[in-house]
Order: C-alpha cells, then structure tokens, then sequence
C-alpha cells in the first residue's frame, strides 16, 4: 500500500532573536535556534509523541506545522501544502486540544460550542448528531454538555475539549498536554480514547512519559531544538535500558554497603541507580531482605531514561 505522508519537513528552523543585554544605548540581540534543523516525515495514523524537556522547542515546532509561524530556514508541508499559504484550507483537516488553553465559550454550555463549529465546519446536521453521540458515548461526556462552561470540572471541561476538536472528523489530531492535571482515573479514560482513534494521525505531547508510551506509536525527542531520537515505541521497548530503584528506610545501610552503590537522596531516602536488567531481581531481593522498607519503587520508563541521556548530551547545542 502507498505511504500517505501527512507531514514532512526538510531542515526546518525557527530561529528568534533573543535580548542579550540591554546597553545603555542599544540593546544586543543573539541569534537562538529554537528548532534547529528538523528532517522527518509523519506518515497517515502514526501516532506520534512530541517529547523533550520545556524549552526544547515543541511548541514551535508544532506551531510551524500549523502554519502560524514562518520558519526561518528549511521547509514544512502539511497536507503536502505550505502550511502559512494554506492555513485556512489545512484548518478544516486539523482538530487542536491544548491542556492550557480553551476553544470552549467560557459562559457557554461545551454544546453551544459544537453547534458554532457544526455550522463553521459546515457539518451536515445528521452528520454532526451521529459524531456527537459517538464522541460523547467514547468521552462518557453526556451528563456535563449542557452546562455551563465556568461551572465544569477540569477532567469534564477536557472531554468536551476533545469533543469540540474532533466533531469536524480532522484527519491530524494535535495535542498539547491535554492530560495536565487531570486525575488518574480521567487520564486513563483519555489515555483509552486516544488508542481508538486509530485512522487518525496525533501528534502528542506530554511530560508524562509513561502516557506517550501507552497512546503512540513512534517517539521523537528534541533536545534545545534538535532532533535527537526518532523511533517506534516498539524499538523503544525492546532498549535494554537500566533500571533505578528508589527506596525510603530508617536502618542503617552497614549491611548492604559495599554489595551495592547507594546514593543518599535525602534523610533516610535512597537510590541505586543504572541497574542492568539482570541484576534487578538479586538488587531489589538484598534491600528488601536486609532492610526494614518504608517505601520502594523501581523505576524503569525507557523513554525517561532515553530522555535523561539526550539532555545531558550537551554537545548538540548551537545557539
Ligand atoms: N516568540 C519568541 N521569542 C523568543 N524566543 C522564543 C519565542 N517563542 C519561544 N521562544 C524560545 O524558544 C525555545 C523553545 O520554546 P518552545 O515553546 O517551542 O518549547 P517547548 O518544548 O514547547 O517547551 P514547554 O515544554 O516548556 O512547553 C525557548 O527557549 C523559548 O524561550
């Protein structure tokens, strides 16, 4: 079957002028690369996470893709089209959730809001009536539509955001920590959600790594504007990566010094870090059997490791 790419970008840059100082007469720029250089193709339905530490360039990045800012070097299609040229056109294609922004009437209900968007989109009305009801009954969202905005809960006011970016069918799905501060059970019902969608192409970004690895497909980390890792979840999890056990005790570690390296966090908080996976077992079996435990956890996200490595490799970074 022929590949149907939705985006792809050839040694994208954005880069922004930065006050250095403030002279007594002038003020002295820099140059900043806040996305420096980007090559990649997103195909149709790839599930794609965004990640990287803040300031890594996400957002310009995503902002480029939509068109709202001009690049300063390389080049973006989304849609195969220039995505400045053809905002508008692309718009009709694309659904946005952002954790920290609204597209809800704040005084409204979330439905008088799929209405406007019924008629923006131009939504036939047994087309729209038939989204709706799928959209609400996935969301589990009947309860709350027809309540003021201002009066909803976080979790509620997000899935009637999901429900408003999608109700026009959009072939790219852009999300931008729609999961921030949501509750546990809310973010999985998302989390759920998001796996159903699989005709649709997302690009998600979260700081929550375990999230991207349950919704995506395929992980692409900047780090200070630079690709730095492209690949599917599935390379990810097959990564030998080690592992960090974390552990609280009020006993004297005199029993267990020498046979391992434990470095103090904090009053009688623990940690072994870089753990081979054969080892985790004989590690986690000599704390526990030696000590008296307050609390453990092991802590084994690959794409939390893989992170950590690519922001301390310094050497990437150009301004
Ligand atoms: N309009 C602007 N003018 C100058 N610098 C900017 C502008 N917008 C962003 N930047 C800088 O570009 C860099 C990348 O910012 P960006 O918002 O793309 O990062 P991000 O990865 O989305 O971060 P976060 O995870 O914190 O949202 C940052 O250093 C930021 O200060």
């Amino acid at each position: 079957m022929e590949k149907i790419m939705i985006i792809e970008t050839n040694g994208l840059s954005k880069k922004y002028k930065k006050i250095k100082s403030k002279g007594l007469l002038k003020k002295e720029y820099i140059d900043y690369s806040a996305v420096n250089n980007i090559t990649l193709s997103i195909e149709k339905n790839e599930h794609i996470g965004l990640v990287g530490l803040n300031g890594s360039g996400k957002s310009t990045l995503i902002k480029m893709i939509l068109g709202i800012l001009q690049p300063t070097g390389g080049e973006v299609k989304t849609f195969d089209r220039d995505p400045v040229k053809f905002r508008q056109k692309n718009a009709m294609h694309i659904g946005i959730v952002f954790g920290q922004r609204s597209q809800l009437r704040w005084d409204l209900p979330p439905i008088d809001t799929f209405k406007l968007n019924r008629e923006i989109y131009r939504i036939p009305v047994d087309v729209y009536e038939e989204r709706l009801a799928r959209l609400t009954k996935l969301l589990d969202a009947a309860e709350f539509l027809y309540q003021p905005v201002r009066t909803l809960s976080l979790g509620q006011r997000m899935k009637a955001e999901f429900i408003a970016a999608l109700i026009h069918d959009p072939e790219l799905i852009i999300l931008d920590e729609p999961t921030i501060g949501l509750d546990v059970v809310t973010k999985n019902s998302i989390v759920s959600f998001l796996k159903t969608l699989t005709d649709k192409t997302i690009i998600f970004t979260s700081h929550d790594l375990e999230e991207v690895e349950k919704v995506c497909s395929r992980v692409i980390i900047l780090n200070r504007g630079k690709l730095v890792l492209d690949k599917s979840i599935a390379e990810v999890e097959k990564l030998d990566t080690p592992t960090t056990i974390k552990f609280t005790t009020q006993d004297d570690l005199s029993k267990i010094q020498g046979k391992l390296e434990i470095r103090k966090v904090s009053d009688s908080s623990y940690e072994v870090a870089d753990i081979a996976s054969d080892e985790v077992k004989n590690t986690l079996s000599l704390i526990t059997g030696q000590l008296d435990i307050q609390h453990i956890e092991v802590k084994r996200s690959k794409l939390e490791y893989l992170l950590e490595q690519t922001a301390e490799r310094r050497d990437n970074f150009e301004s």
